[in-house]
């Protein structure tokens, strides 16, 4: 079922001259796994800003569920690269933080904590501050802390950019685990094409000037490690074709 639709959206930033997106047409069902990919400066960003509410399009329109969206939601959660987590709060606290602002009953909000402390690997450090953790860890506390307000949609922008590649892998694989649990839409952004081959049922390319989706791909390779494609040729021309539209 069509979740988040957006139609012929155009958005040029205040004080810019230049528009930044223009023509953007896309529809993403809920429970499903999307990735969005282009060049820098191409408008990915924007773009999730405005799915999430922040600015609203001048052209065009963004609907959730039929009705267009006119501010921004719990049910439109970002994680970003730099997280802005509480530093004067615990791991549980930070988590926590949406729901309890929300005055959801305490029993549930007890009950999703502990099943995302597990799904994170967080159970040992439930009560440590988070600058104590590790970058890694940082980014399952930020995960965990959108995920735990179960909203429909759900946006990575360049969330693991800034991780080391063994560490980026644990969290492609957490990331895979919260979403099968929860069913809900997620969208990564990325500038990495192996983390679009892994993560993404179905591509989404943004190029031109000003930026627009390009195509859309479904992505047969979803869940597949670039480390394990060495041998797959038809793997390798895919990835070629990919990269050709995003150059
Ligand atoms: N606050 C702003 N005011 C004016 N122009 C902006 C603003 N933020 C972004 N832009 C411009 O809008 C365009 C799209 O930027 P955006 O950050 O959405 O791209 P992006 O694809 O997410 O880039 P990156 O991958 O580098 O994060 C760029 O030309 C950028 O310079």
């Amino acid at each position: 079922m069509v979740l988040l639709e957006a139609r012929n959206v155009g958005y040029k930033y205040p004080r810019s001259d230049d528009q930044s997106i223009s023509q953007v047409s896309l529809a993403l069902n809920s429970n499903s796994l999307n990735v969005i990919i282009g060049p820098s400066g191409i408008g990915k960003s924007t773009l999730l800003n405005l799915i999430a509410g922040y600015a609203m399009p001048q052209a065009g329109e963004l609907l959730m569920n039929g009705a267009r969206i006119t501010q921004a939601s719990w049910q439109r959660g970002i994680v970003f690269q730099d997280m802005a987590l509480y530093p004067w709060l615990n791991v549980s606290q930070n988590i926590t933080f949406g729901p309890r602002m929300r005055k959801l009953p305490a029993t549930q909000i007890e009950q999703r904590l502990t099943s995302l402390l597990t799904q994170t690997g967080l159970l040992d450090f439930k009560n440590k501050y988070v600058y104590e953790l590790s970058g890694g860890l940082r980014q399952r506390v930020a995960l965990a802390r959108e995920f735990i307000n179960q909203p429909a949609i759900l946006m990575l922008d360049e969330s693991f950019s800034a991780l080391d590649n063994h560490i980026r892998k644990e969290m492609h694989q957490i990331l895979l685990d919260l979403w099968t649990s929860s069913g809900n839409c997620v969208i990564v952004i990325t500038h990495d094409i192996d983390e679009a081959l892994f993560l993404g049922q179905k591509i989404i390319v943004m190029n031109g000037d000003p930026g627009t989706i390009k195509q859309t791909v479904v992505n047969p390779y979803f869940k597949s490690n670039f480390d394990d494609m060495t041998s797959n040729m038809a793997y390798f021309d895919f990835r070629r074709a990919l990269l050709a539209l995003i150059e």
